[in-house]
């Protein structure tokens, strides 16, 4: 996968060569280029911005640098984090992760010139991608926030593809506790079931525990679940 990110702050994603997607792309399973926005200004002072049409408050990003820095990025999805946005699923993780060439756009400011982004539409797929109700200073953070959630996909990243089955919101619900060595711990023991070896009984446990926890903490997830999983007497309206 090729991945192009278009940036004023170019320093904030040094730290993505620590994570997992500093060995993706040592593996050659991705190809990430930062870009400077400001190498498609043409002005001593480098301007990205200026204030917007309309007054109200802050400064808005400047459509030229950016007409020019996507001409020369070429033909790929473009993602860009903004408030309003799509909300961002794992479902969209595993869209983005199916694509060859992404490009993600870091807003900064009140936001992008709109010309920008329908100039490219005519082009280019594009996705506005939000991830929650908040509002960032701009999206570096996002940028980074997707690229984990889509680089952990691709084939060959992630040691155990099981992990990927198993996690939460694959299946639709909450992944059940998890607990590890020592037994006991402050007092505190790791539920007898799962020391059990009964590995049919451990699946039914945790696979209860997924539906509690989803039930108490997210009823939308559970609300969405698929009919056949559960029989018509599970689902107390
Ligand atoms: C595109 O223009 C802008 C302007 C300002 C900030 C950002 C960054 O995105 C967010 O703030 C965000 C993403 N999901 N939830 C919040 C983009």
């Amino acid at each position: 996968m090729r991945v192009d990110v278009i940036t004023i702050f170019p320093d904030y994603f040094g730290p993505l060569e620590l994570s997992l997607i500093g060995k993706a792309r040592g593996a050659g399973l991705l190809d990430l280029t930062v870009h400077d926005l400001r190498k498609w200004t043409s002005d001593v002072h480098r301007t990205v911005d200026d204030t917007p049409y309309g007054g109200g408050p802050g400064m808005v990003m400047r459509p030229e640098p950016w007409g020019q820095a996507l001409d020369a990025v070429g033909a790929g999805t473009l993602v860009v984090p903004s408030p309003v946005g799509k909300p961002f699923t794992q479902a969209d993780a595993h869209e983005l992760a199916s694509l060859d060439h992404l490009i993600f756009a870091c807003g900064r400011y009140e936001g992008i010139d709109q010309r920008v982004i329908d100039d490219a539409a005519a082009r280019l797929p594009v996705r506005e991608i939000s991830l929650g109700d908040y509002v960032l200073f701009g999206g570096e953070v996002a940028v980074i926030v997707i690229m984990e959630a889509v680089t952990r996909l691709l084939p060959g990243v992630l040691g155990n593809a099981d992990s990927l089955t198993e996690e939460s919101h694959a299946a639709g619900l909450l992944e059940a506790p998890v607990y590890t060595k020592p037994a006991s711990w402050r007092e505190r023991d790791v539920p007898d079931i799962l020391r059990s070896g009964d590995h049919g009984r451990i699946a039914r446990w945790r696979r209860a525990q997924s539906l509690l926890r989803t039930a108490a903490r997210r009823p939308d997830m559970l609300a969405a679940y698929p009919d056949e999983f559960l029989d018509k007497t599970d689902r107390k309206t």
